[in-house]
């Protein structure tokens, strides 16, 4: 080869290639997807595995990496990571959000460094460190990067596990992304908390801004939205007590507001409006009664009487197909619990106790198959800034990671005594 390509082989590092994929513009609303799944197609082939892309949504790849273990008979492990990531405001940042700088105290900077590029890149310099040990193998591992995760899932992971390929993948287990830890032990996630969106509309008496009268739009939404707050007071009260973690409870957040009458200068100030929006991000923890909520909705939080309607939006299911909550068992009745944790050991960590997820992942869809799946991105003493400004991973961190998947690949794909899912 060239001594410029030669060059250019011996500057190319896990970090610089963690680099490389952290600049591709994969942000909402218009995430650049051929790119990324090029470059990992690529990254994939130099280092000997067998990649395939499908389209089950035009435009939309879900990005199939495979190393064939020595008894493919056997159920197969699953990697899994979303290739796209949440906006970010770039005035807002130290440092531009897809650059990925790297700062001479060691840290990476950009959209997705967390959530969840690092483990896209560990899951294959992890591969490509057991390949140069000469490790076989013994069940065959996949890696699939999916599109849309952020964004709900249903044209990426949701469409991928109920489609043909996926079945013939026959997948035991499966790892997805996790949440950074801010000590030293790794956390690990058995469940994830189910999203609703909530959006309360309102209609009432329009009239002068001076006047005070019942019935008008913004004072419904108001009463709606102050009954809410309780709600949420409760919930955050048991976490405070701390009688359970924050994961553990429904949280409800309002996200937007829509009301007003729009002005050139802004709103009209001495008018009441006719109509007015508010939008909720809730989340239900596996455990949580859906019905029960629905019943809540309706007589509690927005009662019809009041002269407003609702929406819920359930993105994504709260039940397996035998009707059970979606949760990985952490117990001696999950053979691949001992094993991931006798991994983790075996890379010198330690494992915190394992929690439900506060937020919502790809996972949910696998678990629903009745596949056990594990959350889990390997970042201890990091602060958990997923969807935050100013993302960012340490390098010794992410290097460290590589490691712990070393472990995990070769204890997972070694592991016999599971026959059957
Ligand atoms: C709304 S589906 C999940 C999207 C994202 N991962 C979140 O937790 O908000
Ligand atoms: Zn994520
Ligand atoms: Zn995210």
């Amino acid at each position: 080869s060239s001594p410029s390509s030669h060059n250019r082989e011996e500057l190319e590092t896990p970090i610089t290639r963690f680099q490389q994929y952290l600049r591709f513009k994969t942000a909402h609303p218009n995430p650049n997807y051929t790119a990324p799944v090029s470059f990992l197609t690529a990254l994939a082939k130099s280092i000997g595995l067998v990649t395939q892309s499908i389209e089950f949504t035009p435009n939309k790849p879900v990005l199939l990496v495979t190393w064939p273990g020595s008894k493919p008979s056997l159920p197969s492990i699953l990697f899994n990571s979303h290739l796209d990531s949440v906006p970010a405001e770039p005035t807002k940042w130290l440092h531009p959000p897809f650059s990925a700088v790297h700062t001479p105290d060691g840290k990476i900077f950009a959209r997705g460094a967390q959530d969840d590029k690092c483990i896209a890149i560990q899951y294959l310099e992890a591969i490509r460190n057991l390949k140069s040990k000469n490790f076989i193998p013994t069940r065959t591992i996949h890696i699939s990067y999916v599109p849309d995760e952020e964004i709900g899932g249903f044209d990426g992971a949701a469409k991928f596990v109920n489609s043909k390929e996926f079945r013939h993948l026959n997948v035991g287990f499966a790892l997805d992304e996790g949440q950074a830890s801010v000590n030293d032990e790794f956390r690990v996630f058995f469940a994830d908390r189910s999203p609703w969106n909530l959006i309360i509309r309102a209609k009432g008496k329009p009239g002068h801004g001076s006047r005070m009268y019942d019935d008008g739009a913004m004072e419904n939404l108001m009463k709606s939205i102050e009954i809410i707050s309780r709600f949420r007071e409760s919930q955050f009260d048991v976490v405070k007590a701390g009688k359970a973690a924050n994961s553990e409870v429904i949280s409800v957040n309002p996200v937007y507001l829509k009301a007003g009458i729009p002005s050139p200068t802004g709103f009209v100030m001495n008018m009441q409006p006719s109509e007015a929006e508010a939008g909720f991000d809730l989340r239900l923890p596996p455990t949580a009664d859906p019905d029960l909520m629905k019943k809540r909705i309706a007589e509690e939080w927005v009662p019809a009487i009041r002269n407003m309607t609702y929406e819920i939006i359930e993105k994504g299911p709260l039940r397996d197909h035998m009707g059970r909550p979606l949760m990985t068992a952490v117990d001696d009745s999950n053979p691949w619990w001992g094993v991931f944790r006798q991994a983790i050991a075996a890379a010198g960590g330690k494992l915190a106790k394992p929690e439900i997820l506060l937020s919502t992942t790809d996972a949910r869809f696998i678990r629903q198959l009745g596949i056990p799946v594990f959350g889990f991105s390997p970042m201890t003493n990091t602060p958990i800034l997923l969807h935050d400004h100013n993302e960012f991973l340490e390098d010794t961190v992410f290097l460290k990671g590589i490691e712990v998947y070393e472990h995990i690949i070769s204890s997972l794909s070694s592991f016999e005594e599971v026959h059957s899912t």
